[in-house]
């Protein structure tokens, strides 16, 4: 038998070791400390919401493999994650083996809540190592866990861990090879778990805890302290407003530095690559068709990483479940939940994440709606497509002396989708027959700085998946957009410029007829199709489709001043309206028919995000031209 094939064989009858705890308690942390995986941490409930499989290898060499899971209060799974929770660990998942060991991941400052989930998880009657987690914050509590009183206790090893430490894992690593995996097991039925009345629980949790736990020297809860002032009805409200305003001038006053430096360097390459070659389609192809194309949404990448700097640091230092609680009244009165926020907030990023996120929403009418209005918040997509029109038509100056316009107005764009989204879960909830409302339950995790570390990996993650699209996706429909553009070429004795009769043309040509009432010429017309597939596109499709409309090089250049000359105010604001509105997203809606499992939930997406852009382009359009003339 070959090397190889030994490893295959090996690595299959590896153990299979699950981590399970309460949401937010480090498990994911942990994971990656053992797997060195890269999996998302955060400072909420609710992080991870499918399993993931690593694997490791021991101290005593034996390979490993190891299970994230949703963080679960209970096994008795009130959400959709935590079901994916309770089968995995039970073994009734399809196509899942049961686990062979369970580590169960307890937050060491809140036992209280914690230990509820060991003992359920105790009567499935698997092989278990409980990981003290997060001792190293309740040290500095001065909270005393007596562990070696703790695993009598409980009847099983207790080590102690510091998941966002090197080395804090090394317990951990130790328990587990000590642990008897030659003896196979059977876990228990579920219904094992129902047979001890929640009280019973509850009064065990709290012996054991007396048994075990003191406090030395409780210096009261800073956290507590920090909450006094962020979560005051009055006060509260206006810190979270000034810090989302901060976030949008910073993304319009930061990047302008390198942002300049990347177009300067693709205009330098492209000139230097396009003075190299002879005049042809190749040397269209690379001047136009890609540095025009995928170097103008390539520019973009600060503003992403700077929009992205202040959503980390806000996951991470605990302040979006405190955001949650204080618009949980205002999501409240158009029937969602609090819940809702987090799915809401990661659909910035993406509305697929954001999509999915919604598993931790109980109430399925809810987690419905949740789905249905995500796609209306802005995601990172949009960005490249607002910022440019913003940077043609905005110009950049101070308002009141310290407001920058051009940040005001993307705030706006956002604010405009939020506030859509809300009148749209009202219509839904509304017409799907309104609920009471449920009251939100949530954990509001203890502040802790933002760890540099994580930080610095999530920039880095958001970089790669841009730097991905542009060099995946987006060139290769900006070849493919180059291409329909350029050919076949002008007819003798044409007026217009070649793009004019090329394949594109008569495509946007067509289209023209049915957006001419809300201001979109034939050039708009060609970008917003290949923009279906990925929203940024439209802006490199511009890109080419403007520098081959153009006669010299020099709009190959810049987009900005050609489409600020090109097209009026009107043309531009109805753009972005179109833009808040439209379901340019072809990924979004085949993920909303997975979670959802019907193709009606995408369709009526599709249908009523169509019916609110045009309409909103078309009012937008009229009234500008009114307005201004
Ligand atoms: N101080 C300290 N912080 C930790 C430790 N382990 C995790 N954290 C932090 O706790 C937070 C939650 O960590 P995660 O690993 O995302 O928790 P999780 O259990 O996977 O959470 P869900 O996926 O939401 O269930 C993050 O902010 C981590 O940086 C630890 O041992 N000490
Ligand atoms: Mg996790």
């Amino acid at each position: 038998m070959g090397a190889p094939e030994q490893q295959v064989q090996a690595a299959a009858r590896a153990p299979l070791v699950a981590l399970l705890g309460n949401p937010n308690c480090g498990k994911t942390a942990l994971f990656n400390r053992l797997t060195g995986a890269r999996q998302k941490v955060a400072n909420y409930a609710g992080v991870t919401i499918e399993r993931k499989e690593g694997r490791f290898v021991a101290p005593s060499g034996r390979p490993i493999r190891v299970l994230d899971l949703p963080g679960a209060y209970s096994l008795s799974a009130h959400t959709p994650d935590e079901a994916i929770t309770r089968d995995v660990v039970a073994g009734i998942r399809a196509g899942e083996q049961a686990p062979d060991a369970v580590v169960c991941v307890v937050n060491a400052t809140n036992l209280q809540l914690n230990l509820r989930l060991v003992l359920e998880i105790k009567r499935l009657g698997l092989p278990m190592v409980l990981a003290l987690n997060m001792v190293d914050v309740a040290h500095k509590r001065g909270i005393v866990i007596d562990s070696a009183r703790l695993s009598e206790e409980l009847g099983m090893p207790v080590v102690e861990t510091v998941a966002i430490h090197a080395g804090g894992e090394a317990a951990l690593l130790d328990a587990l090879d000590a642990l008897p995996f030659d003896v196979p097991v059977k876990p228990n039925s579920l219904s094992a778990i129902d047979a001890v009345p929640v009280e019973e629980t509850q009064r065990e949790v709290r012996r054991i805890l007396d048994a075990t736990t003191s406090f030395a020297n409780d210096r009261g809860n800073l956290s507590e302290q920090i909450d006094q002032v962020v979560l005051h009805p009055m006060v509260g409200p206006v810190i979270l407003a000034a810090l989302m305003f901060l976030v949008f001038q910073a993304v319009f006053s930061w990047a302008e530095a390198p942002m300049d430096l990347i177009k300067g360097g693709v205009d330098a390459l492209g000139q230097w690559v396009g003075s190299g070659l002879a005049e042809g389609p190749l040397r269209s192809l690379i001047v136009e068709g890609i540095f025009g194309g995928v170097g103008s949404v390539l520019v973009f990448l600060p503003q992403i990483l700077i929009l992205f700097f202040f959503i980390l640091i806000l996951e991470d230092c605990g302040y979006l479940p405190r955001a949650a609680f204080l618009l949980d009244r205002l999501m409240g009165s158009v029937g969602l939940s609090g819940r809702a926020f987090i799915p809401l907030l990661s659909s910035f990023a993406c509305a697929i994440p954001g999509v999915m996120a919604a598993r931790t929403i109980q109430n399925p009418r809810d987690r419905l709606v949740t789905i249905m209005i995500a796609p209306l918040m802005t995601c990172s997509a949009r960005l490249p497509v607002y910022a440019l029109i913003i940077a043609a038509f905005i110009p950049q100056r101070q308002v009141a002396g310290l407001v920058n316009l051009q940040g005001l107005v993307l705030f706006v764009l956002y604010m405009a989708g939020i506030v859509s989204a809300m009148a749209v879960a009202w219509v839904f909830k509304r017409s799907w027959g309104a609920r009471g409302q449920h009251p939100l339950m949530l954990e509001l995790p203890a502040y802790h700085w933002p760890n540099l570390n994580n930080l610095a990996l999530g920039l880095w993650e958001r970089a790669r998946i841009f730097l991905t699209r542009v060099g995946t996706l987006i060139l290769t429909l900006m070849v493919l957009i180059w291409f329909l553009s350029s050919f076949p070429g002008a007819p003798q004795g044409a007026t217009e410029p070649p793009i004019y009769y090329s394949i594109a043309g008569m495509i946007g040509r067509a289209l023209a007829v049915i957006f001419e009432p809300i201001g979109f010429g034939w050039q708009i017309c060609i970008a917003l199709v290949p923009g279906m597939a990925a929203r940024e596109v439209a802006v490199g499709a511009l890109g080419t489709v403007y520098a081959l409309s153009g006669s010299g090089d020099d709009v190959a250049r810049s987009l900005a001043p050609v489409i600020a000359h090109s097209w009026s105010m009107a043309t531009a604001l109805s753009l972005l309206a179109w833009y808040v509105f439209a379901p340019q997203c072809l990924s979004t809606l085949s993920v909303v028919r997975r979670e959802t499992g019907s193709t009606r939930y995408p369709l009526l997406m599709a249908g009523y995000m169509f019916a609110l852009a045009y309409t909103a382009s078309f009012i937008t359009y009229h009234v500008a031209r009114y307005a201004l003339g």
